[in-house]
């Protein structure tokens, strides 16, 4: 199948073409380095930049969303240079599924809005900068996790969190994927309702003119998006895949699934070097693989089959340099190569054939990006570090296999849908080629799924259920909610109360069974109530909160017969629950921890939440197994082998508190869960 450029209508008229010269004069100018913006673009831009609406646009990799959000922000300086003073008193937010995305466009944006126009970026995420330098900033860019935890603390950080007059979200059909989909639900439901709060219009602060902008892949219902971030209709886009600028070939190949997923990876490796020649036609490839030795193996079987396979053109990029001068120029190119087994490869392969990983140094991944856009490594084998919006020369990509391994307890996982138009979105970039092939290889049951998912198919549903307890509890911490009025306005703020009504069946589990679209939209609405009022009694049956009935007064103080309002107070396990970001199973669990639990009862009780438990890889048992006979208690619980994920914790948690030396390198995982776990306790 190919997607390419437009051969259906959109939803939008089209049939003009924007020319940035005529549009704008001035320093706005110089922000983009083309002239003439796409159809796509043309159709976005006078909503963007000349209105105040919110907007979504949901539209094909590669065709330019960035802009749409770009034009936001100088709309904003727009308005700045009206009023006169010229002074920035406002910020702009924008949320990125992962921190890669983030990174990147921090370097983008500091580079252009920072010299032109005097705006500070800085970036949020869990390895970023302090709040010192995100309060200076200007543009603060962020994950929607890191922005959901520091917008439950609004009140407290006023400051920061009222000066937000602008959101852009990036790569918004995330909100359909758990867990990442409900943060972004919960952050943006707050942030409307703090943008109508009072203590936000009293003081008149940027916020209560808060305007939002997503930008999405094509999604067939982008409309609930929309009419959720109260997009007006004439500012909701969705162009289909028809719009990419460059014609994408889509081919989705199933495979027979072997007796387990495991083998049924090396099947596809194996077959990895029959698509590349069939499809690459010697240009660039990008092969996304589904684990770091996954990677490795196959660049190795690669380079060692040689230039047989359409990936060993070796005059691109080179010069066309022959001989012993070419082969010292290229040791001299790999020579500052940290990782061993990549430098063998890139001189083996004469530099056609290299891998790209999270285990990598940042150095070595950087030399790795920049021969690959030299167009030097001619077939890159990544994991999924590559996919994140990087303008890659790739005419090819290929996602070898669709599941990913989540080690012991959780197992295999689907690729979700956001991956897969990430990865497949790296091939045929704009400037770099006039059309791109993507290859999905899965199994056969697979194949019609990932070809919807291409297609951009899928329903974005809310992920909010899954994180309903906890949701809920943010919300009455951080005072957006109150009372049961406030529970239920929330409650009405959210995605889920969009697709409820409209899909009903997707959410059996919160609705009685057979509630259906014909149903008034008010039952479904009532029923929404009546299982938000379930969880405020699971939650105040554990004191996480308290529900308190109490009298209506009238303005000089006075009872109001008949007026019984139910407040809702949080409590201790509440605020330490939203503070910590811990779920409401942990809480269950450390509630049920007797107060004369003994220290490894305690302990083990703690490894047992779901924070704390990752998953046992197959690499980890054996370190695993050694430490276990070296840490103080295992012995009266009778572990004899670290096996499940709260083994592994248990393990790791002493040997953390013992200062024992932990070799394995994927073991040194962070023990800051262990320390909220241990704040947890404290406070209980
Ligand atoms: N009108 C245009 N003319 C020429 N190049 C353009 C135009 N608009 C965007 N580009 C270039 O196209 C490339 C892709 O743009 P952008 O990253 O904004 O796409 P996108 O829709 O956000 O896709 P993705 O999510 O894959 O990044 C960039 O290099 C950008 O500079």
């Amino acid at each position: 199948m190919i997607f390419g450029p437009n051969r259906e209508p959109c939803s939008q008229p089209l049939g003009f073409a924007v020319d940035l010269d005529r549009e704008l004069g001035g320093k706005f100018r110089n922000l983009w380095p083309y002239r003439i913006l796409n159809e796509v673009q043309s159709a976005f831009w006078p909503v963007c930049f000349n209105t105040d609406h919110n907007v979504v646009i949901a539209a094909p990799t590669g065709v330019g969303k960035t802009m749409a959000l770009e034009a936001a922000i100088c709309r904003l300086l727009q308005e700045d240079e009206g009023t006169g003073n010229g002074r920035k008193t406002w910020k702009a937010v924008y949320v990125a599924p992962v921190k890669a995305l983030c990174q990147q466009r921090l370097v983008d944006w500091q580079r252009r809005f920072g010299t032109r126009f005097g705006l500070k970026c800085a970036e949020l995420t869990g390895d970023s900068a302090g709040m010192r330098e995100v309060a200076a900033s200007q543009i603060i860019l962020t994950t929607p996790e890191k922005f959901d935890a520091v917008s439950r603390d609004w009140r407290d950080n006023l400051y920061l969190l009222g000066s937000v007059r602008l959101v852009l979200i990036d790569e918004a059909h995330f909100l359909g994927e758990d867990p990442r989909g409900s943060a972004l639900e919960a952050l943006i439901c707050r942030l409307k309702i703090m943008k109508s709060h009072k203590v936000i219009m009293d003081k008149g602060l940027p916020a209560s003119k808060l305007r939002i902008l997503a930008a999405s892949a094509t999604l067939p219902n982008v409309e609930d998006i929309g009419r959720w971030l109260e997009a007006p209709p004439e500012a909701i886009f969705n162009f289909d895949y028809t719009y990419r600028p460059v014609p994408l070939e889509i081919h989705v190949l199933g495979y027979a699934n072997a007796s387990n997923p495991f083998l049924f990876q090396r099947t596809l490796e194996g077959r990895a070097p029959e698509v590349i020649g069939r499809y690459s036609e010697g240009k660039a490839t990008l092969v996304f693989c589904g684990s770091k030795k996954g990677a490795e193996a196959l660049a190795t079987k690669l380079a060692g089959a040689g230039s047989g396979f359409g990936f060993g053109n070796k005059q691109v990029g080179r010069g066309g340099m022959q001989g012993r001068s070419q082969q010292r120029l290229e040791a001299e190119r790999f020579s500052n190569i940290q990782n061993h087994k990549l430098k063998d490869l890139l001189l083996t392969s004469d530099g056609a054939v290299a891998f790209h990983h999270a285990g990598l140094t940042a150095e070595d991944r950087t030399c790795v990006e920049t021969l690959f856009q030299q167009g030097v490594v001619r077939t890159l084998c990544s994991t999924s570090t590559l996919a994140q919006g990087i303008n890659s020369p790739a005419f090819l990509a290929i996602i070898l296999g669709t599941t990913f391994w989540r080690g012991t307890g959780t197992g295999y996982e689907d690729l979700p849908v956001s991956a897969v138009l990430q990865m497949i979105g790296r091939a045929g970039r704009p400037g770099y080629d006039d059309r791109g092939v993507a290859v999905i290889m899965t199994s056969k049951d697979k194949d019609l799924m990932y070809m919807s998912m291409a297609e951009g198919q899928e329903v974005v549903e809310s992920q909010l259920p899954a994180r309903f307890h906890e949701s809920l509890n943010a919300e009455v911490c951080s005072n957006v909610i109150s009372d049961l009025g406030d529970a239920i306005r929330w409650l009405r703020s959210t995605f889920l109360w969009v697709r409820t009504h409209r899909n009903p069946d997707y959410y059996t589990a919160l609705l009685p069974r057979g509630t259906v679209c014909r149903d008034a939209d008010n039952s479904i609405g009532e029923y929404l109530k009546a299982y938000m009022l379930r969880i405020l009694a699971e939650l105040e049956a554990e004191n996480v909160l308290r529900l308190e009935k109490t009298v209506g007064l009238s303005r000089d103080g006075a009872p109001i017969e008949n007026q019984e309002t139910e407040t809702i107070v949080p409590l201790v396990a509440g605020r330490v629950m939203s503070k910590t970001l811990v779920s409401f199973e942990t809480i269950k669990i450390l509630r049920a921890v007797p107060s004369d639990a003994s220290l490894e009862d305690l302990l083990y009780a703690c490894c047992g939440c779901p924070e704390v438990c990752n998953p046992v890889r197959k690499a980890e048992k054996r370190p695993l197994n050694d430490l276990l006979k070296r840490v103080r208690f295992s012995k009266g619980l009778g572990i004899k082998k670290c096996t499940h994920p709260s083994h592994k914790a248990f393990v790791l948690v002493q040997a953390c508190l013992g200062n024992l030396e932990i070799v394995d390198f994927t073991l040194k995982v962070c023990d800051n869960p262990m320390c909220l776990i241990s704040s947890v306790c404290a406070e209980e």
